[in-house]
């Protein structure tokens, strides 16, 4: 299989009322989608059946078997040390012992390995959950709004990790987003659901490192915050750009 991910027809109602639609979504190995949508369109759904987590009602699947899901709270087990936590579920050993603190030290936790999850801040237990994901070693890594829970400066720090280890391990990768900037700032690509369909997928062609400021940035912005139904909030955000 060339591409990581191949999604086609893909259908999924509830009660009668159906979230996807015909969904048909082709990602390739290493590459980043950031997948927008309003409240309530499907995103998490659309995550959880390729998490298979879910079941669609109709349409193919085809996905890596190595995929791992970061959700918008790290889901750390309170009774296991963190290095347990990161290698929950593997072959215990010395080698994997190695892996897992190396992975620690990826995400700038090595010194953590043997606290307690209840020590840690909210940022620092989400990078937990990204290295216990990253140990792993997935070709599929399915990020649900896994910065949403964080404070400002945390969420900028945390996506600047993830598009760095995201580069470095080159997995593909499902971002689940309501932020428009988040999801323009790190992705290769950007779909948007409406109304169970995507009314967008577009290659973000704006230059690295992307800076808001740069036209091509705003202009991106533009068109998302259009396809999301919020015009105004693209003048209102570049005007506190300037
Ligand atoms: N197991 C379920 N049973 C019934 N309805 C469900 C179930 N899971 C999701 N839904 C409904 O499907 C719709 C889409 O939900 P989903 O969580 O995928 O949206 P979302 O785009 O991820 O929303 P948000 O951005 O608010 O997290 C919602 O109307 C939700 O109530």
């Amino acid at each position: 299989m060339t591409s990581a991910v191949q999604l086609a027809g893909l259908r999924r109602e509830f009660n009668g009322r159906a979230v996807l639609d015909g969904i048909d979504l082709e990602l390739a190995r290493g590459e980043f989608l950031a997948l927008l949508g309003a409240s309530g369109t499907g995103k998490t759904t659309l995550l959880r059946i390729l998490g298979a987590l879910d079941r669609p009602d109709a349409g193919t699947v085809l996905v890596p078997r190595a995929r791992t899901i970061v959700f918008q709270e790290p889901r750390l087990v309170p009774s296991k040390r963190v290095l347990a936590n990161v290698l929950i579920g593997l072959e215990r050993g010395p080698q994997s012992e190695l892996t897992g603190r190396r992975a620690l030290a990826e995400v700038g936790l090595e010194r953590h390995a043997d606290a307690w999850p209840g020590t840690l801040s909210g940022g620092e237990a989400q990078r937990v959950a990204l290295a216990r994901a990253l140990v792993r070693k997935p070709e599929l890594l399915l990020l649900d709004e896994p910065f949403a829970a964080l404070d400002a400066l945390t969420r900028l720090r945390m996506q600047d990790l993830v598009g760095e280890l995201c580069r470095k391990h080159r997995p593909a990768v499902l971002l689940v987003t309501h932020d428009v900037d988040e999801a323009v700032r790190l992705a290769d690509r950007v779909a948007v659901l409406r109304e169970g369909r995507l009314v967008r997928d577009e290659r973000v062609a704006v230059a690295r490192p992307r800076d808001p400021a740069d036209p091509d940035f705003a202009a991106l912005r533009r068109r998302l915050l259009n396809d999301l139904g919020v015009p105004s909030a693209a003048a209102s955000l570049e005007g506190a750009v300037e």
